[in-house]
């Protein structure tokens, strides 16, 4: 089985699902949305951030540096100031180990299944009184389907709510389908209904993404959808029709729609992991809220019952209710 590195369990999540929830970010995902936030769960391998603000060039990571990417050279003062060259770097993370200001700070923690489930159900209480449980996400929990599936059986041993994140990108349903049983809540990110953009921008086709979306549905899972709305990539009229054309026709099997309004939450991320090059959104500014309101009205009017812009923020709901009856902020 292959076992995925953890880069963040987070409590008290509002986001992920209903209740309050934690989230399990596993690293790792195939797809490459180049307005990601998450850019440190893309690469299932360990890496490190650089807080060059927090740096004060006392060289501990030079010496022990195997590759000669970190050195010491001349600042534009008389002050030495460290240079990093990422090309060089074999990620030994020796650096971030001899570091004492915390400059460097690893990404990507090995943990067992034994204790990523103490962590997650030490919030056991709060998952019943808010109707919340956990969500596995990241990077992409399907990167690591064997995995996944333990996860969520164990969870679901303790009876709390399981859910995961996922842009569904199997290309085969064999890999989703165990997950029937143990998952409580698929939440499916769908970024553009345009095959060609979708492969073109994301690196991934999108019929066999759509397809295990009509699997699912078939199947009677319980499924959220995501539409992250990306400044010149998805947010026409043209595009928002799309959406609401193909979500209309599982209006009625569909738990509801999470419209989510591009953020710039990623960008200090690609700077302290050295990817600002890569990143083509450095200093894109935000759509306003107002932006997204016809896809929310048109899929209201298409008949999803639950249509929200932002997620399922504070959503209450009971244990074994699903989200379509719960009291959720509703738009349009
Ligand atoms: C980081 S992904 C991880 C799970 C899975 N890989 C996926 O894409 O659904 C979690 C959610 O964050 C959203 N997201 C990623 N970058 C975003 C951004 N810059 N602004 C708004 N939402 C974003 C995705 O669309 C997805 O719904
Ligand atoms: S060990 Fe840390 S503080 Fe010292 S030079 Fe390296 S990154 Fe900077
Ligand atoms: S992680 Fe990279 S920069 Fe740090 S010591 Fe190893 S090779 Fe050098
Ligand atoms: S599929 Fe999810 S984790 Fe992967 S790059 Fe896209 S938004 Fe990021």
């Amino acid at each position: 089985m292959k076992i995925p590195l953890i880069t963040e369990i987070q409590r008290f999540s509002l986001q992920d699902g209903p209740g309050f929830r934690t989230t399990v970010f596993l690293k790792g995902c195939p797809l490459k949305c180049p307005w990601c936030h998450n850019p440190e769960t893309q690469r299932p391998t360990k890496e490190f951030y650089y807080n060059q603000a927090r740096c004060v060039s006392c060289g501990r990571c030079v010496a022990v540096c195997p590759s000669g990417a970190s050195s010491l050279v001349q600042g534009p003062g008389k002050d030495l100031v460290l240079q990093l060259d990422r090309s060089k770097c074999i990620n030994c993370m020796r650096c971030v180990a001899v570091c004492l200001t915390e400059a460097r700070e690893s990404v990507g923690k090995t943990m067992s299944m034994e204790d990523i489930l103490q962590e997650v159900l030490s919030d056991e209480p709060f998952y019943r009184n808010s109707g919340g449980g956990v969500t596995i996400s990241g990077g992409d929990p399907l990167l690591y389907p064997a995995f996944t599936l333990g996860l969520a059986k164990r969870i679901k041993q303790r009876n709390v709510h399981v859910a995961i994140e996922t842009s569904c990108f199997p290309k085969s349903w064999k890999t989703i389908q165990p997950l029937l049983n143990f998952v409580d809540l698929f939440i499916v990110d769908l970024k553009s209904m345009n095959p060609q953009k979708h492969a073109d921008v994301i690196g991934w086709p999108l019929k066999p993404i759509l397809d295990n979306i009509e699997r699912l549905i078939e199947s009677h899972a319980h499924v959220r959808i995501h539409i992250p709305v990306i400044p010149g990539f998805n947010d026409s009229q043209q595009d928002f029709d799309d959406y609401i054309a193909y979500l209309s026709q599982y209006s009625k099997q569909l738990e509801g729609v999470d419209i989510l309004n591009y953020h710039v939450y990623g960008e200090g991320k690609y700077i302290s992991l050295g990817r600002e090059k890569e990143y083509q959104y450095m200093g894109v500014k935000e759509n306003p809220p107002e932006k997204v309101l016809p896809l929310a009205r048109g899929l209201k009017l298409a008949g999803i019952s639950s249509v929200t812009i932002g997620g399922l923020v504070g959503i209450t709901e009971s244990r074994n209710t699903s989200s379509r009856d719960a009291g959720m902020q509703c738009v349009a």
